[in-house]
């Protein structure tokens, strides 16, 4: 099964499984949304097993409860525990400041809050979401939906008066009905293609009223771990400036792939 994954998958893969080198026993432990979040879940539940450690998880959605408490895991509310470790989660794009943006899989409101509710937050990701400026993924922006096209307005108002030239803005549809998030609001993608000052945009959306929270993560987290087709993996300290390069054997996580079949 190992050998039939994509060069991308593969690259998803063994960042997942590096990351999960970084868990201790005791841990609580806030687990990310998206296919390579999936992934570390998997990776998670594996060393849980294999190595008897003793982790409480905070999931960032629906799925990921699902599939942490599917995989054997301990998932508890962020009430119960209040407090956070580490959180490991995915991104779509990164840049070498490890500002993110994030909510491609429709979670940003949760995984900020629990991001922001860690001690460290890792970032696992396949080297093509690093960029030199973040933008060229659409940046979504999770509203009310009372009043959302008036919500949408006052965003491409909020744009324009920051001259920024590319201000496409769309609501994300599933199927013929808006997407609702597990909160129930909706999600604003925003086509920018390039986000010259993402400090400065993460504070003036989060002004708008309607606007509930947006994916850009400034100056949250703390390490990416970037996995290639090919199994290396660099993991990247933003606090250390520490930079190793390694690499994954994918052979030696046979049972995880066993499972899937
Ligand atoms: O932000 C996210 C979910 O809201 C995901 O972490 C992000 O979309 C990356 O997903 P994937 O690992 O599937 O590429």
């Amino acid at each position: 099964m190992a050998a039939e994954l994509s060069p991308i998958d593969q690259a998803k893969f063994v960042a997942a499984r590096r990351s999960v080198d970084f868990v201790e026993s005791g841990m609580k432990l806030g687990l990310g949304t998206g296919s390579t979040a999936a992934w570390m879940v998997r990776c998670l539940a594996e060393r849980v097993r294999d190595d008897g450690l003793e982790v409480t998880c905070v999931a960032t959605s629906t799925r990921t409860v699902d599939l942490a408490r599917s995989c054997g895991l301990k998932v508890v509310s962020l009430d119960d525990v209040k407090w956070l470790d580490l959180t490991i989660d995915g991104a779509d794009e990164f840049d070498q400041n490890l500002n993110l943006i994030k909510g491609g899989g429709a979670a940003l409101l949760q995984e900020k809050i629990v991001a922001t509710a860690s001690d460290r937050m890792i970032v696992i990701a396949d080297a093509a979401k690093e960029v030199a400026q973040l933008g060229a993924f659409p940046l979504p922006v999770e509203v009310v939906p009372f009043g959302w096209q008036t919500t949408k307005a006052l965003i491409e108002e909020t744009l324009y008066s920051l001259d920024v030239l590319n201000r496409e803005v769309s609501l994300r549809m599933a199927g013929d009905a808006p997407l609702r998030t597990d909160e129930g609001h909706f999600l604003l993608d925003l086509n920018l293609k390039r986000i010259g000052n993402p400090r400065q945009l993460a504070l003036v959306l989060n002004q708008i009223p309607g606007v509930v929270e947006n994916g850009l993560f400034i100056d949250i987290c703390d390490v990416v771990v970037i996995g290639q087709g090919d199994g290396r993996v660099t993991v990247r300290d933003i606090n250390s400036g520490r930079i190793e390069n390694g690499a994954v054997d994918i052979t030696e996580s046979r049972n995880i792939f066993a499972d899937l079949d």
